[in-house]
């Protein structure tokens, strides 16, 4: 028999990615909060020897955030039993990702988009040879970042922000320069934050600017800081009533 060789220097990204990423599973934990519900799949891939993120521009005919950067992603239907299935869904009806071709690693802690919908990132490998083909409908555009540039960024800046329900804080926005392409990318808000915290997940050092967690207790930090938003929202809406 043939015996296996030793592990490729992908494998071996990939291995000590996915063991990090398995301590950060928040799994259905955050499944039954009584607000709407969304997915973006977090898409990671090997090039040269280092870890990727696939990222997507928002057709400008959408009604909702056109032009932004976003991951690929949307709202959850009736037919998906999980995060997971709505996650995978959306991928293959923007940029033509078969299901099939993504390793599911985990669910992260969600984060609560504008609309107040729950938004779960679901974090999954995809094949390095993977060529998108995004619909035009939705997807103007797809590009990658490798993802340590979301702790290490050279083009950086804060913007505050305000919710609906009264919390504020600061938002990251990266700009980020692919050479290859001649392109620049501004990448914000909801989709920076998914970025930044899969980043510190996966390299668990400390990134070159300020962030909203306690480094030394990150998976904490990060459940505290939903919860308190989520409570600023769930208050609201229950003085409404
Ligand atoms: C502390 C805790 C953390 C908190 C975070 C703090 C940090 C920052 C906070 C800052 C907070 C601010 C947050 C910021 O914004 S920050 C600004 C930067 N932008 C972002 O980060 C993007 C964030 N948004 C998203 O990622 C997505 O919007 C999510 C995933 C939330 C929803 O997904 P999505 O929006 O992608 O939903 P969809 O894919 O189901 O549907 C999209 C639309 O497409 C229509 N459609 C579908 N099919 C077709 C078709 N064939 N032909 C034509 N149209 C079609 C469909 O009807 C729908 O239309 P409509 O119904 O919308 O009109
Ligand atoms: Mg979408």
């Amino acid at each position: 028999a043939v015996l296996p060789g030793p592990p490729s220097a992908a494998a071996r990204v990939k291995e000590s990615a996915r063991r990090r990423l398995r301590e950060f599973d928040v799994g259905d934990r955050f499944s039954r909060l009584p607000l709407p519900k969304a997915s973006v799949l977090l898409p990671l891939t090997v090039r040269a020897g280092k870890l990727h993120l696939l990222l997507t521009v928002r057709a400008m005919q959408l009604r909702r955030s056109p032009g932004e950067v976003c991951f690929p992603g949307g709202k959850r239907e009736a037919i998906d039993k999980d995060e997971i299935d709505t996650a995978l869904r959306e991928a293959k009806e923007e940029v033509g990702l078969q299901p099939e071709k993504v390793e599911v690693v985990c669910r992260l802690v969600p984060g609560i988009d504008k609309m107040n919908h729950v938004v779960t990132p679901v974090v999954g490998f995809i094949e390095d040879t993977f060529q998108a083909t995004p619909n035009p409908d939705e997807v103007s555009d797809v590009f990658v970042v490798p993802l340590e540039y979301f702790v290490k960024p050279s083009n950086y800046k804060t913007l505050p922000y305000k919710t609906s329900s009264g919390y504020s804080g600061w938002m990251h926005c990266f700009i980020y320069d692919d050479h290859e392409r001649k392109m620049s990318f501004k990448i914000w808000g909801l989709t920076a934050h998914f970025a930044v915290f899969l980043a510190l997940v996966i390299f668990g050092k400390h990134p070159t600017f300020k962030v909203e967690y306690d480094l030394d207790n990150l998976i904490s930090s990060a459940e505290t800081n939903f919860m308190n938003l989520y409570a600023s929202i769930y208050e609201r809406k229950k003085s409404n009533l």
